[in-house]
């Protein structure tokens, strides 16, 4: 893939008519949610926060090693980034927060008592193992990848949840999360 388009290069109209809303870019490893995360909230004016970066050493160490993540594991963590949402609410300005959030329940930590939306990049596996292969510098072993698709329950069903292809440029599927955000206002609060 080439560099990621800068936001100046992507037609986004009317940004200031997005109320500020809290994003949790999830999805498997591999799926975009960092080169997304990133670019969305640099476009909505909005607070960033990657949620890798909220991991212990302990967590990074162990998913380097090549060892899956249990739900002990990422309690903590989760908490971490629920606080970090919850305090971005309180602040009102709009956030996005990466977040692979595989399954159900940790998708109900994250959004407890907050507004939390959710958006999901889906990316076809033999895909994401080629970008895992190709991305270097990083953490995370393209080995873990079969452990994250198994981990993955897929938000299909569930409200509040953004649905995108990852396999398009990272410019087009800006736009396109945009666009929905602008389209579908619907306030959460349940
Ligand atoms: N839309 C895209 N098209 C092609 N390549 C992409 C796209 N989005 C991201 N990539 C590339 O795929 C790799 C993974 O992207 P990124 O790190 O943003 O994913 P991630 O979901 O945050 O991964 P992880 O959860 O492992 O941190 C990177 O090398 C990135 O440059
Ligand atoms: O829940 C998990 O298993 C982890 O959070 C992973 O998803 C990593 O954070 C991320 O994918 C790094 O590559």
């Amino acid at each position: 893939m080439g560099a990621v388009k800068t936001m100046e290069t992507v037609q986004v109209n009317h940004v200031e008519s997005i109320r500020p809303r809290y994003l949790v870019v999830m999805g498997v490893s591999g799926t975009g949610k960092t080169t997304i995360g990133v670019n969305l909230a640099e476009a909505l004016h909005w607070a960033f926060q990657e949620g890798d970066s909220l991991h212990p050493q302990s967590n990074v160490e162990k998913m380097h090693a090549g060892v899956p993540l249990t739900d002990a594991d990422r309690w903590p963590w989760l908490e971490l980034c629920h606080e970090w949402l919850e305090k971005e609410v309180a602040i009102g300005r709009g956030a996005v927060l990466t977040c692979s959030a595989l399954k159900k329940v940790y998708r109900d930590v994250l959004s407890r008592k907050l507004p939390v939306e959710f958006v999901h990049i889906k990316v076809a596996a033999e895909i994401l193992l080629e970008r895992m292969q190709q991305r270097t510098g990083h953490f995370m072993p393209p080995s873990l990848l079969p452990s994250q698709l198994a981990t993955l329950e897929d938000p299909t069903d569930e409200e509040h949840v953004i649905r995108v292809s990852g396999l398009e440029p990272p410019d087009i599927i800006l736009e396109k999360i945009i666009e929905v955000l602008q389209k579908n206002d619907t306030p959460r609060f349940d």
